[in-house]
């Protein structure tokens, strides 16, 4: 797909309406659309003060991060209690939850600015069952447990792993592995993935695992 300079929130959203289309992603932007333009503009006047700037543009945010989020949201069970483990200003679970209003999803972040900024959103955009939560994980005690953990950049593939498996007692993971930026040989992972899905134009693989 042709790539745009930096675009409109209404040119991107028509631009991620065609791509989930080609992708057979059937979410449909009309019903959720409007709460995730209110989350995404929020971010991208907050992101600098967040020190979150690894998207550079809009176009950038929409075809990375969005995207993303919106493919893993597709493989997720039905109601679910979730934990986004380092979720940023929350990347993937805040979009998951506002495309999958069913599942009940915990952000757990470690840097307070991010989860205030988050709690900020949940309230503004009145979303249910979802808790911004402030740990930082490994090096706090974290009593928080659930059905299923998922991520993206959280360091590793198998720091995600120890920490959904020995502290969130999750029993199945989800994973947005950026090969280019967290090196990992997945034959070394103590758990291998039941699938590794490739993401079309992303050198990001979605990797699932059954703990
Ligand atoms: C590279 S950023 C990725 C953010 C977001 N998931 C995304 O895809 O844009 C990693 C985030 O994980 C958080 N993080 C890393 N290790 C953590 C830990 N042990 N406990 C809590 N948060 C952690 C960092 O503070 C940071 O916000």
């Amino acid at each position: 797909m042709k790539r745009p300079p930096d675009i409109s929130w209404e040119e991107g959203f028509d631009w991620l309406k065609e791509k989930l289309k080609a992708s057979h992603i059937s979410y449909d932007l009309k019903i959720f659309g409007p709460k995730l333009k209110a989350y995404l503009a929020a971010f991208e006047k907050e992101a600098q003060a967040l020190n979150l700037t690894a998207a550079k543009s809009r176009f950038d945010l929409l075809a990375g991060p969005v995207y993303e989020a919106l493919f893993l949201a597709k493989y997720l069970p039905r109601n679910m209690t979730c934990a986004d483990l380092g979720t940023g200003a929350g990347f993937p679970g805040l979009i998951v939850k506002i495309a999958r209003p069913d599942l009940r999803i915990f952000l757990v972040e470690g840097y307070p600015p991010r989860v205030s900024f988050m709690k900020k959103i949940v309230k503004e955009l009145a979303l249910e069952d979802v808790y911004p939560y402030l740990c930082h994980v490994g090096f706090q005690n974290c009593p928080l447990k659930v059905s299923l953990v998922l991520a993206r950049g959280y360091g590793s593939p198998s720091k995600f792993l120890k920490h959904g498996r020995e502290i969130f007692g999750a029993s199945q993971g989800l994973y947005l592995w950026r090969k280019d930026v967290e090196k990992c040989s997945l034959k070394k992972l103590p758990i291998k993935p039941v699938y590794c899905l490739p993401i079309s134009s992303r050198p990001v693989e979605l990797l699932v695992f059954h703990f």
